[in-house]
């Protein structure tokens, strides 16, 4: 099939490469010049493990192409799908303005019958919203079917995800539309649940919050496991066994960020106010997410008293592991706290340093090495759960430091190599402390 894809971000890359990878000739189309010229040359702008190499391929193999463009790149397309940004607006709802940009660039240049597809993660009622201003500006003649269509893929397994995805959610009120989109996704082997449009994009919102939801439980949860002296991490597997409760998305941390769940449970709450009725629950949700953000400052406070002049290592910048993306990454928050509170910051990310100083700027310094940051350290913040620092030689990593005190935002060690180490002060999420005193 010739499809093509509005927006190259890590939902509209990751979708193109992998429409080609499975055999359809497909065109991304972006206004960002810089990328489409990276693109072209096969560069990818996100870090994604595996995109590259399957997009070197399929350039190659003359399935993928790339233009900014939209005349030439919806001159041939059967299907378009839109995945360009819907960012949170000033009033916590999401802003449509990129997606109504789009369907205006749309109406302008497509000459000839298409499915448009919305996979933008978009407010229940944004496709017929998107459908009437198609509708007005098209040319004389021109008919659209539209289909929604959500993403489920997750930053930094986007490839897996979107080759290996759990369902696939088709949303629309033309089934020879419908059936169409299905076909293009055939190769694929995922299961495929046909809905209405408004079902569709329900079933998107619905799944982001309630994974927020599960996040932010887990953490109170864990709060309370502290308080009570057990241990989250027992209580989680011992809950997860349960197939009706799941052992996914049970690890707690300290908050989730992205760009999807701060913005999705925002939206998800506004649709709700919009239509009356009281969602309290995501209240909760996104309150105990900021609670949680600000945990270690409150652990390190505890522990070391005024911050002030002290000197804080952090080991991880992006809002997760395997991503470069800082949207909503939880050391956001924590480089302000305690810049604030006048603490010398010194952060270390394999991958996200880059945007992290465009994000954070220079109210912290920015180190080479996780040893580097850890040098002459009063503590040690572990933020986010790369390998890396999993892997690392705490032994070492703690020899490096004023003082040998971890606050872990992840829970990133067990027992055997914490033990290990010759002298450590080890503070997790919802766990028992590990304290070892040099003999
Ligand atoms: N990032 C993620 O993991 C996931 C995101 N989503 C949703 O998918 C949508 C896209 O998200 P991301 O890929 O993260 O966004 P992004 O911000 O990384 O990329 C959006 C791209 O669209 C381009 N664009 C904007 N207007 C355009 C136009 N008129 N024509 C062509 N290109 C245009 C931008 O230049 C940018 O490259 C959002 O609605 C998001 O909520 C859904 C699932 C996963
Ligand atoms: O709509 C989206 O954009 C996407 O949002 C999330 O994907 P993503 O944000 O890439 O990453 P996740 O792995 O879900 O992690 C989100 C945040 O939750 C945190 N998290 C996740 C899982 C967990 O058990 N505990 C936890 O604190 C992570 O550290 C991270 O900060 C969803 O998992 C995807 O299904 C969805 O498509």
């Amino acid at each position: 099939m010739k499809i093509t894809v509005l927006g190259t971000g890590y939902v509209g890359l990751s979708t193109g490469v992998c429409l080609a990878e499975i055999g359809h000739h497909v065109v991304c189309i972006d206004i960002d010049q810089r990328k489409i010229k990276n693109l072209q040359e096969g560069i990818s702008p996100i870090y994604e493990p595996g995109l590259e190499e399957l997009l070197t391929k399929n350039i190659g193999a003359e399935r993928l192409d790339f233009t900014t463009s939209h005349l030439e790149g919806l001159k041939a397309a059967e299907i378009i799908i839109i995945a360009v940004g819907t960012p949170q607006g000033d009033d916590g709802g999401a802003d449509l303005s990129y997606i109504e940009q789009a369907a205006r660039d749309i109406a302008e240049h497509l000459n000839h019958n298409a499915i448009v597809v919305i996979k933008s993660t978009v407010p229940v009622g944004t496709n017929d919203y998107i459908k009437k201003i198609l509708e007005e500006r098209l040319k004389k003649d021109i008919t659209i079917k539209m289909v929604s269509n959500p993403e489920f893929l997750r930053q930094g397994s986007a490839m897996h995800d979107t080759i290996h995805a759990d369902r696939i959610i088709i949303g629309s009120d033309h089934e020879e539309a419908a059936k169409k989109v299905g076909e293009m996704y055939l190769p694929l082997h995922v299961p495929i649940l046909f809905t209405t449009i408004r079902s569709a994009e329900m079933i998107k919102y619905a799944s982001n919050a309630f994974l927020a939801t599960k996040i932010s439980y887990i953490n109170e949860i864990a709060n309370l496991c502290e308080a009570v002296g057990a241990d989250v991490q027992d209580v989680a597997k011992g809950m997860g066994k349960d197939k009706r409760i799941g052992e996914a998305f049970l690890n707690p941390g300290i908050g989730y960020g992205g760009s999807c769940f701060p913005k999705d449970v925002k939206a998800l709450l506004k649709t709700a106010n919009i239509y009356g009725t009281n969602f309290s629950m995501l209240k909760e949700t996104i309150i105990i997410n900021e609670k949680q953000q600000h945990l270690l400052v409150k652990k390190a406070i505890n522990r070391l008293g005024d911050l002030k002049g002290k000197k804080i290592a952090m080991l991880g910048l992006s809002f997760k592991p395997e991503t470069d993306d800082m949207r909503e990454a939880p050391s956001i928050k924590i480089a302000h706290l305690l810049s604030q509170m006048g603490t010398d910051v010194v952060a270390y990310d394999p991958i996200a340093t880059n945007n992290a100083k465009k994000v954070i700027g220079n109210i912290i310094r920015y180190a080479n090495s996780a040893f580097e940051a850890a040098d002459g350290a009063d503590a040690l913040f572990i933020v986010t759960e790369w390998d890396e620092f999993k892997q690392i030689d705490l032994t070492r990593l703690l020899q490096k430091m004023k003082e040998p005190i971890i606050f872990d935002g992840r829970n990133c060690y067990g027992i055997e190599k914490l033990k290990s180490c010759e002298t450590l002060e080890y503070y997790p999420i919802g766990k028992p402390a590990v304290i070892i005193e040099k003999q």
